[in-house]
């Protein structure tokens, strides 16, 4: 995190300025970071701090020096830097950017912007052999809330974007290429000439836009082949005015209401970011916020000049700006190093790569060995069906030969080509999905077989549960009927006594009881058979007792076999 650094700058005082004001004073140096505001309707001083002051004798060369070198620095080194001019129109901020003419080559008259353009080509000059650069300018300007491309001023209407891979940027703008000092000047010059400049009572050549100029320097290592790429956004805002001191009308005043406007959003976004509760922060309010969403609070370092005159006559917006400057202090921002993988680690990620790929061949040769084992055993139709559908071995070596075995020889611009397309896959951690399509239905196939398995595992548990709750069954009811059985049989038991007493008492009313005592039961039979001829009648009677006797012995004698019958089952079932 790195603060916004702000610094102040006031400007000689003009002409006018010495002559109505008699060259009165709104402010008191105190030393190079402090400065004494001096409120003279209300008679108050008040201090304010900020990372460097420039007094009306300061030299470009230190406005440079400190605020837009360490920013240019760090663009060398891949990290985004902005440099805003701020404040009051006829304040000074295109005297700080540009310097009285962008191709003035006097030293102590060169703005910010040509020393930039400079120092670029001096630091590519002493830079690295094995560093090759590529530098691009574009230009475009906010009039009236729209966004107009300077090196192309057909496009007077652009859109301002933002992807992960390029944050905040505006689509379709002109990007020259530029080799030199001379040439960037030269292309400078040529946009600046685009630009809509007005007159005001305040300034002869009066910014009625907002001008953002952008240089990206990209910077490759021939050896290592990666790539840094650091952003510049040069930001020389349109003044701030108080129309009845402008004395602007017509379109002079349309221009001034909308640069208030969009200068105001500027003010919101501000308080927003240095609030002390988070809360939304509007950068689309305008176009300007939008544009530099990435420079206030986002991946950038920026520096704010904020511009001032000293003279009373404009105290009220000098007091604002360095209000403005106060609060722009607060915002921190989370600048970043915006470096593109190179060779060696391009290729030590590649290995990784691979050995997880020789790993996923290894799960692979593992799961088709366990697949195999499983149809092992399985019914012939269910087997030949299964391998219809998945063939464990077959695809896992189709598989494998789907899987890159060794780095991309490539030579040349067809290295960039290759190297792109496997740092975006690196980066997003996995190879071209279409890659991995198979292993995923694979996987989803040997996972669907496995569960296939064990459900049919589950059933037959299920089947060999519920037998053995069924052969529970079966021996409980068996039980039962044994039970039964025993109960009927000992019925059965007291009956043939009670039947054996009855037939006795039947045969001492048919003969001499007394010889029917102690008589085995067949004989009994056989003499009860004989004397039936001899006395019909008792013997009709007696012969239903015998026949129901005998079918009740031989109903036994069924319960009985029965009986063993189902002492047999028991047996078994236990044994089973
Ligand atoms: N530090 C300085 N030293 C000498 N002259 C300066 C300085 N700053 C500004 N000036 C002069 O003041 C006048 C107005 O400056 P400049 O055009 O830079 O103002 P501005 O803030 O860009 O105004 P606007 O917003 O209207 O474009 C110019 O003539 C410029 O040369």
């Amino acid at each position: 995190m790195s603060n916004v650094s702000v610094c102040v700058r006031f400007r000689p005082l003009n002409a006018r300025e010495s002559l109505q004001a008699s060259g009165a004073s709104c402010i008191r140096q105190l030393d190079n970071e402090c400065v004494m505001f001096k409120d003279e309707k209300d008679q108050e001083e008040t201090t304010f701090t900020f990372d460097r002051i420039f007094y009306e004798d300061s030299f470009q060369a230190d406005v440079f020096d400190f605020v837009a070198l360490p920013i240019v620095r760090d663009a060398m080194n891949a990290i985004n830097g902005t440099v805003l001019t701020y404040g009051q129109t006829g304040a000074g901020k295109t005297h700080s950017m540009e310097g009285p003419s962008i191709q003035t080559n006097d030293p102590k008259l060169k703005g910010i912007l040509p020393r930039v353009t400079q120092i670029i080509f001096d630091l590519i000059e002493r830079a690295d052999e094995a560093a090759e650069f590529l530098i691009k300018l574009s230009m475009v300007e906010i009039y009236m809330e729209k966004i107009r491309d300077l090196l192309d001023t057909k496009k007077d209407n652009l859109q301002v974007k933002e992807n992960k891979l390029h944050g905040i940027f505006v689509a379709g703008v002109t990007e020259k290429y530029v080799q030199s000092e001379k040439e960037m000047l030269q292309i400078l010059q040529t946009g600046l000439a685009n630009r809509a400049v007005g007159q005001t009572l305040m300034n002869c050549e009066s910014s009625r836009s907002h001008c953002v100029f952008l240089l990206t320097i990209q910077q490759s290592d021939i050896e290592d082949r990666s790539i840094k790429t650091g952003k510049i956004y040069l930001v020389d805002l349109a003044g701030s005015e108080k129309v009845e001191k402008t004395g602007a009308e017509g379109k002079l005043l349309c221009e001034a209401k909308t640069i208030n406007k969009s200068l105001s959003a500027l003010g919101n976004v501000i308080n927003a970011l240095t609030s002390d509760k988070p809360c939304h922060v509007p950068y689309r309010d305008s176009k300007l916020t939008r544009i530099l969403q990435d420079s206030l609070g986002g991946n950038s370092r920026t520096a704010l000049l904020c511009c001032c005159s000293p003279s009373t006559l404009h105290a009220s917006e000098t007091l604002s700006t360095l209000r403005f400057g106060t609060r722009a202090k607060l915002i921190k921002n989370k600048p970043r190093v915006n470096s593109e993988r190179g060779r060696h680690e391009l290729e030590s990620l590649l290995q990784k790569s691979y050995q997880e790929c020789d790993q996923l061949r290894a799960q692979l040769l593992m799961s088709s060995a366990r697949l195999r084992s499983l149809n092992q055993g399985m019914p012939f139709d269910a087997e030949a069906n299964l391998k219809d559908s998945i063939d464990p071995v077959k695809l896992s070596d189709k598989l494998i030969n789907k899987f890159p075995t060794r780095l991309p020889q490539t030579t040349g611009d067809v290295f960039e080509l290759h190297k792109e397309i496997f740092v975006e896959s690196l980066l997003e951690e996995s190879f071209d999905k279409t890659q991995f399509s198979d292993l995923t239905d694979y996987k989803c196939d040997e996972e669907h077989y496995a569960q296939e398995q064990l459900r049919q595992h589950l059933d037959e548990e299920k089947l060999f549960l519920s037998a053995q709750d069924d052969t529970a069954k079966t021996i409980r009811v068996l039980q039962e009927s044994l039970e039964k059985l025993m109960d009927e049989k000992s019925k059965l038991e007291k009956l043939n006594k009670g039947l054996e007493m009855e037939l006795l008492a039947c045969m001492r009313l048919l003969h001499d009881p007394t010889k029917a005592v102690g008589m085995k039961w067949p004989t009994i039979t056989s003499s009860v058979h004989g004397r039936i001829h001899a006395n019909p009648r008792s013997a009709v009677q007696c012969q239903f007792k015998l026949l129901n006797m005998i079918d009740t012995a031989s109903i036994c004698c069924l319960w009985r076999s029965s009986l063993t019958k189902v002492r047999n089952i028991i047996g078994q079932t236990r044994r089973a």
